[in-house]
């Protein structure tokens, strides 16, 4: 579990992170979302010990990072992929940490297993590791103490298709068997697949802290796919009964009006309907239309 209460840090005259609160349990993924700026990575850090918060305070299993006795048997990080020393080889970039950490050598075959990186890729040097080998090397160094929580910023960030599959089951897979999961990306499509709950942050504050399912329905319009062959008539037919209407996907995108009443109104004007779609907005269309104030404050601050 993570505890964050009322965390603040101010660079100079900026409040960067500003008085923020919230929990991330056990046995599910827990996604972190902001736009750039929005202080996730300053949040990060500081529950991870490495910026000192200006004021509050953030507990892993209820400790500050710093005094844990097994950090890395506690928590997994993955921050910078970049981070790792170049000249090393992947494995005994891993071996070198597992020594430090008092973890049993065995473990390097396990997570370099459990990331995908083959013995070959293993016994390169990390310098010349695409990003990628550099997220997956990350994510194995992060499991090496098969810690309770994992804390990742980024994770899947140029990862291709099958290494961002194998992110989503580990992290799904570790939740399940009650691990603390807490991750962010700028990927909406992939977090909407990968995370049970979000925090989402602009400015510095929280502006959610909910199951995906209810941040998705709190701020969602919800939109009526309809298709009909006489398409100009069923527009003015639902126009008139106060539907805005818009072309997309083939058909009439229909706002204001559920499936059941475009179904009836066109059946009452004996018109021929298709395809009739109910479309509840995605995670990318919430949150931006939760995250466009958030931008014009701050557009509003610069100017
Ligand atoms: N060491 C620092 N000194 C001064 N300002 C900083 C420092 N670190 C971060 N900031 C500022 O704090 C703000 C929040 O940055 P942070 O990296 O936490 O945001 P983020 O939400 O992680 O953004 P992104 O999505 O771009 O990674 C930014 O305006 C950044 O410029």
């Amino acid at each position: 579990m993570i505890e964050v209460h009322r965390l603040t840090k101010r660079f100079g005259t900026a409040t960067v992170v500003d008085g923020l609160s919230f929990t991330v349990r056990p046995g599910r993924v827990t996604g972190f979302l902001g736009p750039n700026g929005a202080g996730k990575s300053t949040t990060l850090r500081m529950i991870l010990g490495l910026d000192r918060p200006t004021s509050g305070r953030a507990l892993i299993g209820g400790r500050p990072y710093r005094e844990l006795t097994a950090p890395l048997r506690t928590v997994g990080a993955l921050l910078d992929a970049r981070a790792v020393h170049g000249g090393r080889s992947a494995y005994h970039h891993l071996a070198g940490l597992a020594a430090a950490g008092g973890i049993p050598r065995r473990r390097v075959a396990e997570v370099l297993r459990l990331t995908g990186l083959g013995p070959q890729t293993a016994a390169r040097r990390a310098k010349g590791f695409s990003l990628g080998m550099s997220q997956r090397l990350g994510l194995a160094a992060a499991l090496l103490g098969d810690p309770e929580v994992l804390i990742l910023d980024e994770p899947v960030n140029g990862l291709d298709t099958d290494g961002i599959r194998l992110v989503r089951e580990l992290l799904r897979e570790r939740a399940a068997r009650g691990g603390t999961v807490f991750l962010s990306s700028h990927l909406m499509s992939e977090m909407e697949l990968t995370a049970d709950h979000l925090v989402v942050l602009g400015n510095g504050r929280l502006l959610a802290d909910a199951p995906l399912a209810e941040v998705i329905a709190r701020n969602s319009r919800t939109v009526t796919l309809v298709r009909a062959p006489e398409a100009e008539r069923l527009r003015e037919v639902l126009a008139a009964a106060g539907g805005r209407v818009s072309a997309g996907d083939g058909g009439w995108l229909v706002e204001g009006l559920d499936a059941p009443t475009v179904g009836e109104l066109a059946a009452a004007h004996g018109l021929t309907v298709h395809e009739l779609t109910p479309r509840p907005s995605s995670l990318e269309e919430v949150y931006t239309a939760m995250a466009q104030p958030v931008a014009g404050q701050r557009a509003g601050a610069a100017s």
